[in-house]
């Protein structure tokens, strides 16, 4: 992370008083919040829904531990005895912060993109990249215009390659952060319908992951799935100075899926570039397409193929991502939830619908949230896209799940279909049709918080 004297890091973040006084205050990382700083943080407060970050200042400085504090210049009474860093605005001065400190560390970055999968890529590119270099990566999902900075800021200086995933709600986003980050290769999952309410259409939604372009190094690498029209149409007549490389389940792809093996915690698969066989500890025909991109990307930057099962076995992916665990019942549980849209829902859906072994297939699903006007559709189509021969029960959560019962009790008739406003009602029906040859797969938006069904059937 950043360690520097205050003097170095007030000409990096814009200040604008004197704080010679305190020149050779040694600055040890930065926080946002006074709740998890460390000793010798900078602390950067910001003006928030419930509070303001500025009236922490004092505090903190004197009492938590922090060596100094940024204060925005439209706040009055900075205090005059602290080492206090004034500046335009804090949120500007913190990305000031991060691109200085980025652009002086001898680093190699790798950007993830994609309406899904940019986390679960992320932690795959990590591993795979781990082989061979010290790696450090976005933690949790702090993907944005605030989370980007303050990943760059906990970049150790021997680190050798960062990996961050950009994300954006709206137009613009990627660009910033892309310019910020300033990656050798960039990875495009795929273009779903994740905040369409914002963008308007899925066109928009790759013009804007696109962007991820803008930042790109001299001769950088770009991985997009190659199965998506609106990247192939958008990137067939691309004359800059990347080299293209496209994954996907086609053959005309430049990496693809040659046979695949599903197993009962993952997936064996072989490739059309190399003969391993790959054993990827994670669920999900989407997961090996993810895989694939973090292979392309990891051989960019000079990982041999033969070192990779290696990097995946060691692969633990963030929570709520394809995460499987039993229930009381002992039945086996997807928790799938942290979020949920039409593609993402489909892929988990389908995964659940191929397995073999189980002899009860309950879907657990909830709304899926920020889809614009035609959410309801959506909705219903997830009901009316189910296979009555591969899914058993389906319970739904939530008022726009009503239209995915709606279209399932199309296909899977009254009695296999329960649609619920109570999730407590839900999870105490849902344990009366669970035995321990049931897989239940529970997904939905992150609003929905669908993780307390998996919760009550652990009980
Ligand atoms: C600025 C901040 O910290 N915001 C977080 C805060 O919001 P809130 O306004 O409620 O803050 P408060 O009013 O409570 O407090 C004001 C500040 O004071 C600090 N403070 C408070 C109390 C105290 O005792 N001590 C203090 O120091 C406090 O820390 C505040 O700074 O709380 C919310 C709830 O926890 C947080 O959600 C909010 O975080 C914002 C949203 C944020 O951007 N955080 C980033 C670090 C981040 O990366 N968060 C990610 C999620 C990112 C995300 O949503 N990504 C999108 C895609 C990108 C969309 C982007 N364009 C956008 O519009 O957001 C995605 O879909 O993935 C994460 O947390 O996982
Ligand atoms: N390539 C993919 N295609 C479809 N669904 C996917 C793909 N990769 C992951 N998913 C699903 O998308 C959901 C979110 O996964 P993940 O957190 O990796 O995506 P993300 O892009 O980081 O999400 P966010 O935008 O919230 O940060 C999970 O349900 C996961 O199973
Ligand atoms: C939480 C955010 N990353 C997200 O994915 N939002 C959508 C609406 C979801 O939760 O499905």
């Amino acid at each position: 992370m950043i360690q520097k004297p205050l003097a170095q890091i007030a000409q990096m973040a814009g200040g604008l008083n004197d704080v010679s006084k305190f020149a050779d205050v040694e600055v040890k990382g930065v926080s946002i919040d006074t709740r998890k700083i460390e000793a010798g943080n900078l602390f950067v407060p910001f003006k928030g829904a419930r509070t303001d970050g500025h009236k922490f200042v004092e505090d903190v400085i004197r009492n938590g531990g922090a060596s100094a504090a940024l204060w925005q210049k439209d706040v009055p009474n900075p205090p005059e005895d602290l080492p206090v860093i004034v500046v335009e605005d804090t949120t500007i001065a913190l990305q000031e912060l991060a691109r200085s400190y980025r652009n002086s560390l001898d680093l190699k970055v790798v950007g993830i993109t994609g309406s899904n999968g940019k986390t679960t890529t992320k932690d795959m590119t990590a591993n795979l990249l781990s082989q061979k270099y010290k790696v450090q990566k976005t933690e949790g999902n702090f993907n944005n215009h605030l989370g980007l900075p303050l990943t760059l800021l906990r970049i150790q200086e021997d680190t050798e390659v960062a990996v961050l995933e950009m994300g954006m709600s709206s137009k613009g986003e990627i660009e910033f952060l892309t310019k910020l980050g300033r990656p050798d290769a960039v990875i495009i999952t795929n273009i779903g319908e994740s905040h369409l309410l914002d963008l308007g259409s899925r066109e928009a939604i790759a013009d804007a992951k696109l962007e991820i372009i803008s930042g790109l190094r001299e001769n950088g690498l770009i991985i997009f799935h190659g199965d998506e029209p609106l990247l192939q149409e958008r990137l067939q007549d691309y004359k800059g100075n990347g080299i293209l490389k496209t994954f996907g389940a086609s053959w005309e792809n430049d990496f693809y899926p040659v046979d695949i093996e599903p197993m009962e915690n993952g997936n064996k698969f072989t490739t059309n570039l190399v003969s391993d066989t790959f054993y990827l500890p994670v669920l999900g025909n989407h997961n090996i397409l993810n895989a694939l991109a973090a292979m392309l990307a990891a051989e960019f930057l000079g990982v041999p193929f033969e070192k990779m099962n290696d990097g995946f076995a060691s692969l633990k992916l963030t929570n709520m991502r394809m995460e499987l665990s039993e229930g009381a019942h002992g039945e086996k549980i997807i928790n799938d939830a942290y979020n949920a849209s039409p593609t993402s829902m489909n892929a988990a859906i389908d995964l659940v619908a191929n397995l073999s072994g189980y002899s009860r297939k309950i879907l657990v699903l909830g709304d899926m949230l920020e889809l614009g006007p035609l959410e309801e559709e959506y909705h219903y189509k997830v009901g009316t896209s189910l296979d009555a021969s591969k899914v058993d029960y389906v319970f739904t959560y939530g008022k726009l799940s009503e239209a995915i019962a709606r279209g399932a009790k199309e296909i899977l008739g009254e009695n296999r279909v329960f649609a619920f406003g109570d999730k407590q009602q839900l999870s105490e029906e849902l344990k009366k049709y669970v035995t321990d040859e049931t897989i239940v797969l529970v997904k939905a938006s992150r609003g929905m918080a669908l993780e307390e069904v998996v919760q009550a059937l652990q009980k």
